[in-house]
């Protein structure tokens, strides 16, 4: 059963269309909640592009929460649009607009629409560090073993 917190949000192209879903769960259980491009004309992602897109709303997270804004998995298997920042990091302090880092990592130009679901936000609870400087670590089996280290 998933547990639930009441998050503030700011519908920002209210004077536009008024058209735009707001971030919504699209089944009961799912994790993220899909994201509409706000944009105004089609824009036309190239191989490789890299484009900042508007979502036309503002959000505000209680303290010791984030957003993660993530990839849609089919988006990025039939036409390989990527979130350059994956998982983009919402803060809870933060008052401007969402907006959606997406790249062309295919071999296609591609054209997004307005309204089109181009993301998916994850809301996850923070745990903050207190940074506790010691002289050694405690040991463990793997030490610093990493990269591959255990084989393939
Ligand atoms: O995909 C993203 C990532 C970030 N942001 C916004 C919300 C976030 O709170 C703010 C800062 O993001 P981040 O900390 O990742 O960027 P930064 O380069 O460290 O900027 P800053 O110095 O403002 O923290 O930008 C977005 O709208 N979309
Ligand atoms: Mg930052």
């Amino acid at each position: 059963m998933h547990t639930t917190i009441t998050v503030d949000f700011l519908r920002l192209d209210v004077d536009k269309n008024g058209d735009l879903p707001l971030p919504r769960y699209m089944t009961e259980s799912c994790s993220g909640m899909d994201i509409c491009a706000a944009l105004e004309a089609d824009l036309e992602l190239l191989p490789g592009a890299i484009r900042l897109v508007p979502t036309g709303f503002a959000m505000a997270l209680p303290d010791g929460f984030e957003a993660q804004i993530r990839p849609r998995s089919g988006l990025a298997v039939k036409h390989g649009i990527g979130i350059i920042n994956a998982p983009g990091t919402i803060d809870a302090d933060y008052r401007g607009e969402v907006k959606i880092a997406l790249i062309n990592l295919g071999a296609e130009p591609v054209t997004l629409k307005r309204g089109d679901r181009i993301a998916q936000m994850v809301i996850q609870k923070v745990w903050q560090a207190r940074v506790n400087v010691v002289e050694r670590l405690g040991d463990t089996d793997r030490s610093a073993g990493g990269f591959g280290h255990t084989g393939r």
